[in-house]
C-alpha cells in the first residue's frame, strides 16, 4: 500500500483517504465523492477494527459485504482500495490491551509478540460515546494513525455521523503533526430522516421505525432553539431523551454539549452546540447528532 501511495506522491499527486468499516451506503458514497473533489487520488480503507470493539459488542454480527462494496467503490472510480487482513493484534492480556484498571477491553485478538503501542486523546475521549464505550476511541486513533502511517494521505475524511470521533482524529493530527488534514462532512440521512448507518441493517422493522425517534427529536430541539422556545440544556435533554425512550429506545446518553470542546452548557443558544444522542434499539446501537449554530 505505502508503495503504491509512495509512487503517486512521486508524481506530485494529491492523496484523499477515506476510511471506513465497510458495508457501504450513500453516507460513505457521498464521502468518497468529496474526496474526488479535494484530491486526484481517493483511497478507501476497508477495515473492521478489532480494537475498538468490546468483547461484549457486535464485531462478530457487524455487516459485511465486501463484494458489493468493491462494486460500489468500483462504479465510483476510486483509485486504490485498501483492505488489510490485520492491522492490530494485541501483545497481551495486562494493562497494555486493557483500560485503566487492567481489564481486556478490546474483541482484538491477543499473540505474543504482537503490538502493545495505543494512542489516547486523552480528554476529549472522555464524555459521550467514552462513557460507555472506554475502549473505543483508543482503538480508533490507533488504527486510523497507523492508516496514515502506512498511505500518507493529505486529506483524509470522516463523517459529522461520528462526531466526537471527528473531533478526537483531528486532535490527535494536531498534537502529533500528521501531516494529514482532517475533515468532517454531513450527515446523509434516509428520506425519514434516519442517519445512514451500517448498522441499519441489523435493526428489525418495527426497531427501524422506532428509531426515527432520534432524529425527530434532535430536529424538534433544534427548533425549539432557534425560535427560542427553550434553550435550556436541561430541558432540551429531558425532552430528547423521553421522546427516544418512549417511542422504545433505550438511551445510552444524550448530551447538549459545546461543540468544539464537547463540555456541557447550559444555555444552547450562546455557543455553538451539539446535541448528541446514543440509543439502544434492541440489541443495535445507533448515534446522531445535530449542530446548532
Ligand atoms: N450517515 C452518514 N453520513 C456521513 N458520513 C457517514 C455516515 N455514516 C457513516 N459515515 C462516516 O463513514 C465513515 C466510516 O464509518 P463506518 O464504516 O463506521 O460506517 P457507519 O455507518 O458509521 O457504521 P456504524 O453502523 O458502525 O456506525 C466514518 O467517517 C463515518 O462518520
Ligand atoms: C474511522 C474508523 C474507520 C476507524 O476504524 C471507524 O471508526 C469508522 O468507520 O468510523
Ligand atoms: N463508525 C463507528 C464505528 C463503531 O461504532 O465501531
Amino acid at each position: 500500500m505505502r508503495t503504491y501511495s509512495r509512487q503517486q506522491r512521486k508524481s506530485d499527486k494529491k492523496i484523499a483517504l477515506v476510511p471506513t468499516m465497510g458495508y457501504l451506503h450513500e453516507g460513505h458514497l457521498s464521502l468518497i465523492k468529496s474526496a474526488r473533489d479535494m484530491a486526484s487520488i481517493v483511497i478507501v480503507s476497508i477495515y473492521i477494527n478489532p480494537t475498538q470493539f468490546a468483547q461484549h459488542e457486535d464485531f462478530d454480527v457487524y455487516p459485511r459485504d465486501e463484494e458489493g462494496d468493491m462494486h460500489k467503490l468500483t462504479t465510483l472510480g476510486v483509485d486504490a482500495v485498501f483492505i488489510p487482513a490485520k492491522l492490530y493484534a494485541s501483545a497481551g492480556t495486562s494493562a497494555a490491551s486493557g483500560d485503566d484498571a487492567g481489564n481486556v477491553v478490546g474483541a482484538v485478538e491477543h499473540q505474543k509478540g504482537a503490538h502493545e503501542t495505543f494512542i489516547q486523546v486523552e480528554q476529549l475521549q472522555k464524555p459521550l460515546c467514552g462513557k460507555s464505550r472506554p475502549h473505543f476511541f483508543r482503538g480508533v486513533a490507533t488504527v486510523v494513525a497507523k492508516l496514515f502511517n502506512i498511505i500518507e494521505p493529505d486529506i483524509a475524511i470522516f463523517g459529522r455521523k461520528d462526531y466526537q470521533q471527528l473531533l478526537i482524529l483531528q486532535r490527535m493530527a494536531r498534537d502529533l503533526d500528521f501531516a494529514v488534514e482532517v475533515v468532517g462532512m454531513p450527515i446523509m440521512r434516509e428520506e425519514d430522516g434516519l442517519a445512514m448507518s451500517s448498522r441499519n441493517a441489523l435493526l428489525t422493522s418495527e426497531d427501524r421505525r422506532k428509531a426515527l425517534s432520534i432524529s425527530q427529536s434532535l430536529q424538534w430541539a433544534c427548533r425549539a432553539v432557534e425560535e427560542r422556545a427553550t434553550v435550556d440544556a436541561e430541558e432540551l435533554h429531558d425532552a430528547v431523551a423521553t421522546r427516544v425512550s418512549e417511542a422504545g429506545g433505550r438511551v445510552d446518553y444524550v448530551e447538549v454539549v459545546d461543540a468544539s470542546t464537547l463540555e456541557a452548557v447550559e444555555d444552547a443558544s450562546k455557543q455553538r452546540t451539539l446535541i448528541a444522542v446514543a440509543a439502544f434499539f434492541g440489541s443495535v446501537r445507533l448515534i446522531d447528532n445535530i449542530e446548532i449554530t
